[in-house]
């Protein structure tokens, strides 16, 4: 149940710290549709289904008809929270929804988005990818101001900063603009009002965010975390939202405003790695074939003898194709996944996430049997997964397994909204890369390069924040805030 009254300091900090998993975990999906010809409730269930890979705990729409704000969130996956029924009822003219994989605040229908504020401009509806950084600093001046903070979540915490300005008397622009600039840390935002929907991206752009348009007269437009959310409703890409832009989408099309003097983009490289799906576009080009490439750089760097190349399903084939093709070595499809189990990332205990990898990989005996292999995948966190398919490969067969990862080691945390571990549990942060390859009994390991990674993006290296691979934090992370997550440099100081 929602509680009507803000908690007490004691209430917050018992829901802040509970059940935050000891695992590495997505990034939230947000979906936006100005159309008030379409059925903007179903555009954006169909927008979230294509975004389910971001976030699996909880999903929502809120619609506008003029008068009114519908909303329905649940917990569960997007085709589990939405009936027809349901969709039927959530009439208006746009729509705002959301897919939530919990950074800030606990993992219950309370915190599910998107937030939804009353102003005495009418309500605004907030969805949030990303994580701020200053929320102890932002909750004290938010109940200084008499603000009722009826969940845990720092995204609730923004929609409050935009209607606090509103209600002093500032329009919908002026009051986000505002509000954004107490906002530390990365957001990319769609938020829902009355008049229209705004989308918007910190000055680093950390989280992705795109514009589409329908073929509609007049054109109507659509915002989503990623290219795959546009596709699937046959709205073709635009162009991103701008680090530091927004851009206000009402019934006179679509307005752009720079609001703050410093963009630097800092696009989190993780996306292109892992995150983001594959035929999403980013920088330019589809993720496929970023992966690609920096499978074959991968090989370039590190190839060895061996009889054919697999790819963990799904995020390290593209690596493992590239990797193939550049070293000349066969590739084959060596593990074959079951569909229906999640991502084993987000299963929230060891023994979970251990039981999620047998079910989901299943190994090919006669492809592997007697076979030298190298297998490439895109990143080892906590060495779960991997530790995992090298036995199951050795038990179909394979004579030698060789570990390729088409990423450098993974030594730091993320406070961006991609909850990778507490320090102490990245194995990286603690073991060299000889001792990983014993721990996981591999006949060898290699890691893409830092250099190699951000060479293959094309792009200039200071646009992406690796942070999760050096400790360069793009943005300022208060003390107490890295204390909690970087375990072992505190233990070291
Ligand atoms: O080292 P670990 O802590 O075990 O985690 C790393 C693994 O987790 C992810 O895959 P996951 O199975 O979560 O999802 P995917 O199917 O999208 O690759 C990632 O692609 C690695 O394979
Ligand atoms: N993964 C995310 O983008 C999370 C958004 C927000 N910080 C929340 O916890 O709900
Ligand atoms: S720290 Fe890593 S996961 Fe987090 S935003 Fe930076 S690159 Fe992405
Ligand atoms: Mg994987």
């Amino acid at each position: 149940m929602i509680p009507n009254h803000s908690l007490d300091s004691e209430e917050y900090a018992a829901d802040i710290n509970q059940t935050r998993p000891d695992k590495p975990e997505e990034a939230c999906g947000v979906f936006g549709i100005y159309a008030p010809e379409e059925d903007v409730a179903k555009l954006t269930y169909f927008g979230l289904y294509a975004l389910q890979h971001r976030g699996q705990e909880s999903a929502g729409i809120a619609t506008f008809d003029g008068e009114k704000v519908h909303l329905h969130k649940e917990m569960g996956l997007v085709s589990q929270v939405f009936s027809e029924t349901i969709l039927h009822e959530l009439t208006g003219t746009l729509a705002v929804g959301h897919t939530r994989y919990s950074t800030t605040g606990s993992s219950r229908v309370v915190n599910a988005q998107p937030a939804l504020v009353d102003t005495r401009l009418g309500k605004l509806a907030l969805a949030h990818n990303g994580n701020l950084v200053n929320t102890t600093v932002l909750r004290e001046e938010l109940l200084k101001r008499d603000c009722n903070l009826l969940t845990t979540t720092d995204s609730e915490m923004i929609a409050h900063a935009i209607a606090e300005e509103v209600n002093e008397g500032h329009d919908w622009l002026e009051a986000a603009i505002r509000a954004f600039h107490s906002c530390q840390g990365a957001f990319s935002l769609v938020v829902g009002t009355p008049d229209g929907i705004m989308g918007v991206r910190d000055p680093n752009g950390i989280r992705p965010l795109v514009i589409g348009t329908l073929p509609t007269d007049p054109v109507r437009y659509v915002l989503s975390s990623e290219t795959c959310g546009l596709d699937i409703i046959g709205a073709e890409y635009l162009r991103d939202v701008e680090p530091g832009e927004l851009v206000w989408i009402t019934e006179a099309g679509l307005a752009s405003f720079h609001w703050t003097k410093q963009p630097q983009p800092k696009l989190c490289i993780f996306e292109m790695i892992y995150f983001a799906r594959p035929d999403s576009i980013m920088s330019g080009e589809t993720l496929y074939s970023y992966r690609m490439r920096i499978g074959r750089i991968l090989a370039a760097e590190s190839t060895v003898d061996a009889d054919i190349v697999i790819g963990v399903p799904d995020s390290g084939v593209p690596a493992a194709i590239g990797f193939s093709q550049a070293s000349g070595i066969p590739y084959a499809e060596g593990l074959i996944k079951n569909r229906y189990v999640g991502r084993t990332f987000i299963q929230p205990t060891q023994k979970m996430r251990e039981t999620g990898i047998r079910m989901k990989l299943n190994p090919l005996k006669d492809v592997l049997f007697g076979k030298r292999v190298i297998i490439v995948d895109d990143s080892i966190v906590r060495g779960t997964t991997s530790r995992k398919i090298v036995k199951a490969l050795r038990d179909a067969g394979a004579t030698e397994v060789h570990m390729r990862i088409s990423s450098p080691p993974v030594t730091h945390p993320c406070f961006y909204g991609i909850d990778t571990d507490n320090q102490d549990q990245l194995i990286a942060a603690t073991k060299s890369v000889a001792e990983i390859a014993k721990q996981i009994e591999v006949d060898s390991l290699a890691y893409l390069s830092w250099q190699g990674m951000l060479k293959a993006t094309g792009e200039n290296p200071n646009n992406f924040c690796s942070a999760c691979f050096t400790g360069d934090y793009p943005v300022t992370v208060p003390e107490p805030v890295k204390r909690s997550k970087l375990i072992l440099e505190k233990a070291l100081s």
